[in-house]
């Protein structure tokens, strides 16, 4: 039999709306189910204890102070898994140098030990609240779009899609054709970022690409009269390691290192890696990808937290950008209701599955949209989420159109033009070539989603 510590670690007397009115607590909810055999306000006792003070028996050490920083189980629904757990935001460890929260603490607590207990089939975080107090001492975004906007002589307000490609293939090209694909999408397109693995693979040194896609950067911005961004890889398990290359490439970029973002591979490279990117480099866009994420935060995942909790810990971080996925219209997991994953990162105050979370003015992150994407699936993904504000990266969907990459970049401008001037797409497609060529390029999705795309379009869809 384990130790009922429900009289110490629960309260169900709490109510939320007190919680928040309080503004001490940082409040986390939870899918929870216990092992057979363990009823459910224990194992919740349990689970809360073990996140904060306690442990699986009463301890000796234990003062009256200790249990002023308990964390209280506040409400629990069996029949749903419901679980929510409210903690002191004292808990949580702060930095010696400035005082402000980190990342890798609420996690060590609100998803540490937690996980993998005895007594827990599962438990899964859906969503968690922020106080006023911890949002101003996380560090938050230094930049956000309205950067990229400024850079790109656009709008600072409602700036617009940008279009974005990831230099493909992922792996396997060598500095000259690595630059001569980046020169080309440039020619139509305003973003190219690295794919998560490439960095400084053998065949490809940084020392000799990064002059190479300098060169194709300075090459494309005179040929078309338009500023160009490349989001440079910097993942590296060495703080050290990732300076350097980030000195390197600002180096290299030189008076354009402007136009220059940091990539970091965030989940699998941990909270020291983006904090690390954030402080050193505030003058960056910092680009968070998420891969590796799928792992805890796949609906068919029960442990970990979800996508929407991953966006929303990035944006404390200071994530200027960070993937979110297609919301089904990609080719990863998602499905439409994930925009309110958009929503929550763009907004200054918004309502979350459970929790209605204001950001007092902290600096948005950009939602990264990426994964299988191109011209022909995007109008769709644009009336679903309402808005075009967006860095969109298409690998496949710019180095897969039929007639060239700048082609490519071109038919995804195309399209988020197309939505915004609410035009039929196989209209808009007869005197827009580059985005009829999408519909040729990519004939499966044009099938899917544009029935009879081939007798309406007719000659404008046809080969040269
Ligand atoms: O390389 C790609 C997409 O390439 P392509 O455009 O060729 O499919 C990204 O790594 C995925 O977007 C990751 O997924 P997510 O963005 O959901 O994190
Ligand atoms: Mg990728």
């Amino acid at each position: 039999m384990s130790l009922d510590q429900s009289a110490r670690y629960s309260d169900l007397s709490l109510t939320e709306a007190d919680l928040i009115a309080g503004g001490k607590h940082i409040l986390v909810a939870y899918r929870m189910k216990p092992k057979p055999g363990y009823g459910y306000l224990e194992a919740a006792a349990h689970f809360a204890a073990e996140s904060s003070t306690g442990t699986n028996v009463e301890v000796s050490t234990t003062d009256d102070f200790t249990k002023g920083v308990d964390a209280l189980v506040y409400y629990i629904d069996e029949a749903t898994e419901d679980m929510r757990i409210a903690y002191p935001i004292e808990l949580f460890d702060r930095n010696m140098t400035d005082g402000r929260m980190m990342i890798v603490s609420f996690l060590t607590l609100v998803i540490g030990n937690n996980q993998g207990m005895g007594d827990i089939e599962h438990g899964k975080i859906y969503d968690f609240y922020m106080p006023e107090r911890a949002i101003q001492l996380f560090d938050g975004p230094a930049k956000d779009i309205t950067d990229m906007w400024r850079i790109l002589g656009r709008p600072m307000k409602d700036g617009g899609y940008i279009a974005g490609t990831i230099i493909k293939p992922k792996l396997g090209l060598r500095p000259e054709p690595f630059a001569a694909a980046a020169y080309q999408f440039w020619l139509g397109g305003d973003f190219i970022k690295n794919d998560e693995p490439q960095g400084n693979q053998v065949f490809c040194p940084a020392k000799k690409v990064y002059p190479l896609v300098y060169d194709a950067m300075k090459r494309a911005q005179d040929e078309t009269g338009q500023a160009k961004i490349f989001s440079a890889n910097i993942t590296a398990d060495d703080h050290y390691e990732m300076l350097a290359r980030a000195d390197f490439i600002l180096e290299t970029f030189g008076p354009d290192a402007d136009k220059v973002a940091f990539l970091v591979d965030g989940f699998v490279g941990g909270p020291g890696m983006i904090t690390t990117a954030r402080r050193q480099y505030p003058g960056q866009y910092l680009h968070y990808h998420r891969a590796g994420h799928g792992m805890i935060t796949s609906p068919s995942a029960k442990r970990g937290y979800t996508a929407f909790v991953l966006g929303k810990i990035a944006r404390l971080q200071g994530a200027s950008g960070i993937h979110v996925g297609t919301m089904g219209y990609g080719k990863m997991e998602g499905d439409q209701s994930d925009k309110i994953i958009c929503y929550m990162l763009e907004r200054d105050e918004c309502q979350g599955p459970v929790y209605y979370q204001k950001w007092y003015g902290m600096k948005p992150t950009t939602s990264i949209i990426s994964g299988g994407m191109n011209a022909l699936r995007l109008p769709g993904f644009f009336e679903n989420l309402g808005h075009g504000n967006v860095i969109n990266t298409s690998g496949g969907g710019s180095y897969g159109h039929i007639d060239s990459p700048a082609a490519g970049a071109i038919s995804l401008r195309q399209s988020y033009e197309c939505w915004k001037a609410g035009a039929d797409p196989i209209e808009f497609a007869k005197d827009h070539k580059e985005f009829a060529r999408a519909f040729v390029s990519f004939p499966g999705d044009a099938d899917k989603l544009y029935p009879g795309w081939r007798e309406k379009l007719g000659a404008a869809a046809q080969h040269k």
